[in-house]
């Protein structure tokens, strides 16, 4: 849990049954419609990484972009959109990963980043944990260095973080909520 972590939490709505029955969806805009708590989340992944020597933010496709953007521009680092399969026009990698029913995949440009950058992976949400560890094998595997892996909310019961973790990657929630939340 970070600096600010109780009060992001508290601005984050939750809204049962959505997009389907069963699910709880955790939904951010709330937090960003409100400026304060907006430049607290900022803060928060900034108080975190302005030591770390980052050289590039990875951020994914699409909540992802909302949080990477400003994190990169704040700590003079490059941005690079890891962006679902079809939307990135110049040479990609893919790395794909297992869906509830189905697969699907993330793209990266063959040439987002030099080679031993020290680069921080960011999303809005760990759940299943499929998308983050896809786009942080995709940057190892383009030789990027996965310095961290940092999301606003973890879901911990859905067994993602641990599966990142397990998986070598450290892992950076501002705050999470369990199902009963
Ligand atoms: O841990 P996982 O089970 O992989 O789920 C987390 C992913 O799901 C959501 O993205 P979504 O596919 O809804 O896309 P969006 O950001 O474009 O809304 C969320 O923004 C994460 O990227
Ligand atoms: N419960 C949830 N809330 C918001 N986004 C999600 N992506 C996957 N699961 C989610």
């Amino acid at each position: 849990m970070s600096i600010y972590g109780d009060y992001i939490k508290s601005v984050i709505r939750t809204v049962p049954d959505w997009p389907q029955p069963g699910v709880n969806f955790r939904d951010i805009t709330p937090l960003l419609q409100n400026s304060a708590a907006f430049r607290k989340l900022i803060d928060s992944f900034v108080h975190r990484y302005q030591e770390m020597r980052l050289d590039t933010i990875a951020a994914i496709d699409a909540r992802g972009f909302i949080i990477g953007a400003p994190l990169a521009y704040e700590l003079n680092c490059s941005f690079v959109p890891v962006r679902k399969k079809g939307k990135l026009p110049f040479k990609t990698l893919s790395e794909t990963y297992k869906l509830e029913y189905g697969e699907s995949a993330v793209e990266l440009h063959a040439d987002a980043f030099e080679r031993g950058a020290r680069i921080l992976v960011v999303d809005d949400l760990v759940a299943t944990g499929g998308t983050m560890l896809a786009a942080a094998k995709l940057i190892r595997r383009s030789g990027g260095e996965v310095v961290e892996t940092a999301t606003i909310i973890d879901l911990p019961e859905l067994g993602g973080s641990q599966k990142i973790r397990d998986d070598g990657y450290d892992l950076f929630a501002v705050c999470s909520f369990t199902e009963d939340e």
